[in-house]
């Protein structure tokens, strides 16, 4: 196990005051109310896993990923992240772990990006050549060419987000912490982002635990999900059985031989749509396939099957309005991301 925490809890102090005068004196004599923000959460993460920390605005990921960084304390509960206590270990922790906030930076504002590199390296006490081998793939692989002598200030916002993300990663850690790496980005710099992230996962193992509402990113990245509302965890398991957790219609997608259309066959259940020699069906379950295809079978030459699951942000969506998570596991059998 990388990553445990045991009954993980953080609470805050909010001060509601209607003026800054009466917030002021509020503060002044420590009035504000209690929020537990992280309420009770257990984790457990193997290495090698690309996890999706989900939830609604306010829900706590942030928090969450706060305290295991080690930037924040807990009120309550134990963290152990490669064996080392986040807030105690401090030095010792920060070398093995990278962390990226979408919001914030952690490179020299006013130098060229290439030197923040260098700073980092003298900060990590990276070899030299480990240090150039890695800087030149990252560079190569995130197309990173004609921007790396620039002041850090005048790149773009997709520029800046590679940039980060190598910052996060040069030392080499284990665990990549992503709190919304991806925001505010363009389709170009989303794709190369997250392609960069599949391979320092899939060909360095390093473990990552990613927070977004980017559901691109946890379409493609996560298998594993675990889901928080209000500070407490709601899902834990694989994307597929948090598809399954509401009763959305798969699409199925039968592409049938051009000249059979034509003949426009009765079928015994209605497509919603037909685009050229295609038909797509609403369907519920995986009976409810077999009988369309075998139906279908009869007056069409099937050429090919699609099954298109539920999109993960409409399946969210329901879940967030109805807040109706009993049917959910809390934990499940987590397959290995690579076998
Ligand atoms: N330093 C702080 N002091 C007081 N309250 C805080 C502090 N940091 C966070 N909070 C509160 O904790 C709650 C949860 O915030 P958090 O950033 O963890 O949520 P989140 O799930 O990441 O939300 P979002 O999706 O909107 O980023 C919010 O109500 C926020 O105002």
């Amino acid at each position: 196990m990388i990553i445990q925490a045991k009954h993980l809890t953080r609470d805050f102090k909010i001060y509601k005051a209607r003026s800054s005068f009466h917030m002021l004196n509020q503060i002044l004599r420590r009035k504000g109310e209690i929020k537990r923000v992280v309420d009770g959460v257990d984790l457990e993460i193997q290495e090698g896993e690309f996890v999706g920390y989900l939830g609604p605005n306010d829900a706590g990921k942030s928090t969450t990923i706060k305290m295991l960084s080690g930037v924040l304390q807990p009120t309550l509960g134990e963290i152990s992240v490669l064996g080392l206590n986040p807030s105690k270990d401090r030095k010792k922790y920060a070398q093995q772990i990278g962390v990226l906030y979408g919001q914030r930076t952690q490179l020299w504002w006013d130098l060229p990006l290439r030197d923040s590199f260098d700073l980092l390296k003298a900060i990590y006490n990276i070899p030299q050549t480990d240090f150039t081998k890695r800087l030149h793939r990252f560079i190569e692989l995130l197309d990173m060419h004609e921007f790396i002598n620039q002041p850090v200030r005048q790149l773009s916002l997709g520029q800046r987000m590679k940039g980060e993300m190598v910052a996060a990663l040069i030392h080499n850690p284990r665990i990549l912490f992503l709190d919304e790496p991806t925001i505010g980005l363009d389709v170009l710099a989303k794709d190369r982002i997250q392609e960069f992230l599949a391979y320092i996962n899939k060909e360095e193992k390093v473990t990552v635990m990613l927070t977004s509402h980017n559901m691109d990113d946890v379409e493609r990245l996560c298998k594993r999900i675990i889901l928080i509302d209000q500070g407490k965890v709601k899902f834990d398991g694989a994307k597929d059985a948090l598809r399954d957790l509401v009763k959305q219609s798969k699409l199925l997608i039968l592409e049938v031989a051009a000249g059979d259309m034509k003949l426009n066959h009765p079928l015994p259940y209605a497509p919603i749509k037909e685009e050229g020699n295609r038909l797509f069906f609403e369907v519920a379950d995986d009976a409810e396939v077999s009988q369309i295809i075998a139906a279908s079978a009869q007056s069409y030459s099937i050429l090919k099957v699609d099954i298109e699951e539920p999109k993960i942000d409409s399946v969210l969506k329901e879940l967030y309005l109805s807040k109706n998570y009993q049917a959910a596991p809390r934990r499940m059998v987590i397959e290995p991301i690579n076998p």
